[in-house]
């Protein structure tokens, strides 16, 4: 099972290699404002998912939100320490 710091890892390779088809790096090459939309989109689609849909869809919508959260602190380029510190 990957963890937030497994994905994270696999996230900054793929922003340093730049694979064929990955939605990672063309998210990255949208920049720091698309991505801030995809966030918001998918926080709303957690709250309803939360409010209205199964345990086990709300699950999957707050992954989908830790992933484009990962992709902003690539943006940024923010790690999980800088994360952590606050936490
Ligand atoms: N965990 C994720 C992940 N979670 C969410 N998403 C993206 O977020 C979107 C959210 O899906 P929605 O259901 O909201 O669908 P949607 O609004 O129609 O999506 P889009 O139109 O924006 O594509 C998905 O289509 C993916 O683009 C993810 N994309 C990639 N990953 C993982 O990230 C890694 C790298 O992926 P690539 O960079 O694509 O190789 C792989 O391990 C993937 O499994």
């Amino acid at each position: 099972m990957k963890t937030f710091d497994d994905l994270f890892r696999e996230l900054a390779t793929k922003a340093e290699t730049r694979p064929e088809g990955s939605g990672t790096v063309a998210a990255l090459d949208a920049g720091v404002h698309h991505i801030g939309k995809k966030i918001v989109e998918e926080a709303a689609e957690v709250w309803m998912a939360a409010e209205y849909e199964s345990d086990a869809a709300a699950a999957e919508e707050i992954s989908q939100l830790l992933y484009h959260l990962q992709v902003m602190m690539l943006a940024k380029g923010l790690t999980p320490e800088d994360i952590y510190r606050y936490l």
